[in-house]
């Protein structure tokens, strides 16, 4: 054991929607500058469990800690502030701001500056450098003055990567964050991750095997709410149990979705 707690700890969460039970007693401990995915057959409970770590909804058992200190119970703003950050898909960008207002937006709100209230020069610059720099991280300079809602749907997804990291969180969780995308830009998304999250310890919901090879260090099963197994992807894809989780979905060495998704928001092979 280090001395340090993991970066991310769940101990026996569980969560029940009435009297069905969705997420049964999952304990997970994420390392500081650990990529770690979670994948599962459709309906596991990736999407609920992230829900539970970013606070949106309530427990029905056990903890979550960040850096050793329990979230659980707290709002999803206390917990954005305690420095884990979630990507909503595009939920959280101002389409009829541009790229870099949205982006000068979230830094402001970390620096606990709002639009209307008088603002301190020299902290604006600072906020103005921030984003600045996050636009750069993102490779959408080009864009920097263009509506948000006018960015392709790739170019969109990285401005809500850009957006976590305005709040600067050293935890990040993506929602599959190529859903969507075709294979060149899965790629491009891929070393964009890498490189925005380099230092940090990453949680990510992925179906497409070939992403959870390139980027994670360790991978997790569900598979009805419980987890199968924690492992290297390596080890992973070879394991018999998480092959018969995915009844019916050959592996499929070609395509590197070696576990496929009937999941409806998939791009086109
Ligand atoms: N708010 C809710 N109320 C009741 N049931 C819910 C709620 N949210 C999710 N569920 C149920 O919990 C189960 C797990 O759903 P969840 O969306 O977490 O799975 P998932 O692994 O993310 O699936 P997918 O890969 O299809 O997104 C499903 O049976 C779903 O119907």
């Amino acid at each position: 054991m280090s001395a340090s707690p993991p970066a991310l700890e769940l101990v026996g969460v569980a969560k029940s929607f009435g009297a069905i039970p969705v997420v049964r007693g999952v304990d997970l401990q994420i390392p500081a500058g650990e990529r770690h995915a979670v994948i599962g057959p459709n309906g596991a409970g990736k999407s609920t469990l992230f829900n539970l770590v970013s606070g949106l909804f309530p427990l029905s058992g056990g903890d979550i800690r960040l850096r050793g200190r329990s979230i659980a119970g707290l709002p999803p703003h206390r917990i954005n502030r305690s420095g884990l950050a979630r990507s909503f898909q595009i939920t959280n960008i101002f389409h009829r701001l541009s790229v870099f207002e949205n982006l000068r937006i979230g830094v402001m709100a970390r620096h606990g500056l709002r639009f209307g209230l008088f603002r301190p020069v020299a902290r604006m610059r600072q906020v103005n450098e921030e984003a600045r720099a996050i636009l750069a991280l993102v490779r959408l300079e080009a864009r920097a003055e263009d509506l948000a809602g006018d960015l392709t749907y790739s170019e969109q997804r990285a401005l809500e990567i850009g957006m976590t990291l305005t709040t600067g969180a050293d935890v990040i969780l993506l929602d599959e964050p190529t859903a969507g995308m075709s294979r060149e830009e899965t790629d491009r998304a891929v070393e964009l991750i890498r490189e925005v999250t380099a230092g940090k310890t990453l949680l990510m919901v992925e179906h497409d095997m070939s992403v959870v090879f390139s980027l994670c260090d360790r991978v997790s099963v569900l598979v009805y709410g419980e987890i199968l197994a924690t492992d290297t992807p390596e080890r992973i894809s070879a394991n018999r149990a998480v092959q018969e989780a995915y009844l019916g979905e050959e592996p499929d060495e070609s395509s590197g979705r070696d576990f496929g998704q009937d999941s409806g928001g998939e791009a086109a092979p």
